[in-house]
């Protein structure tokens, strides 16, 4: 079977002359009905035609007229509507691309002009993506095909989303047509793959966990907020920060959101110390339950039937100003950044996750614990270059970042990128707001029921521990601790001067994944939560 595979693999349509075939039959089949009707109104008209030089002419050139112009007009809606042509035309396209840039092996002929052969190139397209490959195989041109991937981005208005080595082969992969994956505001949802956003891009919060969202002004970062918004009000709780009372502070009266949306310095300082601690308090839950179940390692929230929770936080450095200029919450408002990094290093498993928007990105927007560990990033409008480097980071730094304003004549709202850190950014339109007479987040947001955290309904306490009290609790020899400790720290993690709940757990993963055989480094980065 797997051999049966490997000969008859498809990687695509070949391009070859049948480009140019099948494009001039399409005009031609679009032809007929036009000859057909001429045809039949010149049989009606016959005498009077024949009869008057003047007429005829003026009629011979109504025929051409109109005709052009119909097989003009069926020819373009046909490449807009359907995908099939649509498909034709990509296949057109790589054709004249090869032909235009000598791409091919002339074939002598006696007396007449060169024949010419093109190397083999496929093309393979689903609703979303072109893949074209090229065969290697020391041919003539293999040096350019390992360089053509940036041309054929510009020449089908793609976005490459990676290039595939293989034996013999190299294959460009491009997402196209993005624009008709975007679904509805009011269908944003979380399903099994993560949140909807677009019809094949889903915001997978439990495997990369945490959001930035980006959006010059104007560019349709509110539109996306309140979508998003949308989907995670159904599935846990949303605790919103909205320093510039700019956004959510309308929706703050709504049942779901009381009490949720603030915007007052200290308040929101409030807010995220109370969000870790929630945290803290989780990880204690669902410690409980990882013990009442006899099981040996700690499984994550959905494992429990336990809700997440999100932190939406608009205009981060806004918060982040509000904070350094009051001097007399200094110290509070440090607890809270150290909390929200807290949160961003450890809210995984828990199901506690941030959603940090801000508009262009300056450098020293961002600490770099979300630079490197928020893992879903989305743009929306148009950004800095500086913006999208730190969003879609080192993998993405040659990526041509276009900010389209139309498209087919139309104004475009909300199209930006999408990426998960450390892989390649593709094109993203951000779920489409329907007619204002048609939905409106308020009222649908005013129908969905209030969801709250396991809390109430069990016992818990956070506790603290010291290092001393921590190491002992491990049962490990305090210089041992130590070194866990720092090995955490070079991986990135960060401590407060006392250790919680979710500290112990992660020190107690690593002890084991130690104890099983691994390296410290191994042990480390996979006890990280
Ligand atoms: N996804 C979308 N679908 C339809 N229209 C949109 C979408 N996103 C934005 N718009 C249109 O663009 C306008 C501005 O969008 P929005 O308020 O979301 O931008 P913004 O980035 O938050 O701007 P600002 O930073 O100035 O607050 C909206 O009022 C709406 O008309």
């Amino acid at each position: 079977m797997k051999l049966l595979k490997q000969i008859f693999y498809f990687r695509g349509i070949k391009i070859g002359k049948k480009e140019k075939v099948v494009s001039r039959m399409t005009v031609t089949i679009l032809l007929l009905p036009f000859l057909l009707l001429f045809g039949l109104l010149t049989y009606l008209l016959f005498s009077q035609l024949s009869s008057n030089l003047y007429f005829l002419l003026v009629y011979f050139l109504f025929v051409v007229l109109v005709s052009s112009i119909g097989i003009f007009i069926l020819y373009r809606l046909l490449h807009i509507k359907f995908w099939f042509f649509k498909k034709l035309s990509n296949r057109r396209l790589l054709y004249r691309h090869l032909l235009e840039n000598k791409i091919y092996y002339p074939i002598k002929r006696k007396d007449q002009p060169d024949k010419i052969k093109l190397p083999n190139v496929y093309l393979k397209q689903n609703k979303y993506t072109i893949v074209v490959t090229f065969q290697l195989e020391g041919r003539q041109f293999q040096d350019k095909f390992l360089n053509i991937g940036g041309a054929l981005e510009v020449m089908y208005s793609a976005d490459m989303m990676g290039r595939i080595d293989e034996k013999g082969y190299i294959s460009y992969v491009y997402s196209a047509d993005t624009i008709l994956g975007r679904i509805s505001a009011k269908d944003v949802r979380v399903v099994d793959k993560g949140l909807i956003l677009m019809e094949d891009v889903f915001w997978d919060f439990v495997h990369n966990p945490h959001l930035l969202i980006a959006g010059g002004t104007g560019g349709g970062k509110t539109v996306l907020l309140r979508s998003i918004l949308n989907g995670l009000l159904r599935e846990g709780v949303v605790e919103i920060l909205d320093p510039k009372q700019a956004d959510f502070v309308s929706l703050a009266e709504l049942p779901v959101l009381q009490d949720r949306v603030v915007f007052e310095v200290a308040d929101m300082i409030d807010k995220i110390i109370e969000f870790k601690e929630n945290m803290e308090m989780r990880y204690a839950t669902m410690r409980q339950l990882q013990k009442e179940k006899n099981q040996k390692e700690l499984g994550n929230f959905q494992e429990y039937e336990l809700k997440p929770a999100f932190l939406i936080i608009d205009e981060f450095p806004s918060l982040r100003a509000m904070m350094s200029e009051d001097r007399e919450l200094m110290l509070e408002a440090e607890r809270a950044m150290g909390a929200l990094k807290q949160i961003i290093l450890k809210g995984r498993q828990a199901g506690f996750f941030g959603v940090i928007a801000t508009q262009n990105v300056k450098a020293d927007d961002l600490p770099s614990t979300f630079k490197d560990n928020i893992m879903t990033r989305i743009s929306v409008g148009r950004l800095s270059q500086f913006s999208y480097e730190v969003i879609f980071g080192e993998e993405n730094k040659n990526k041509y970042f276009k900010y389209i304003e139309q498209i087919n004549g139309e104004r475009v709202y909300g199209r930006g990128y999408y990426g998960v850190f450390g892989s390649p950014a593709r094109e993203f339109f951000s779920p489409e707001l329907p007619e204002a007479k048609e939905f409106s987040f308020y009222d649908e947001f005013e129908t969905l029921e209030r969801l709250d955290l396991e809390f109430d309904k069990r016992n818990v306490v956070i506790e603290t521990y010291t290092a001393k009290e921590l190491s002992d609790e491990l049962k490990l020899d305090y210089r041992v601790f130590k070194k866990y400790k720092s090995e955490f720290e070079t991986a990135g993690q960060e401590f407060d001067k006392t250790f919680s709940m979710s500290d112990l757990i992660m020190f107690e993963k690593a002890i084991s994944y130690k104890s099983s055989g691994k390296t410290y480094q191994v042990a480390i980065s996979e006890a990280i939560l």
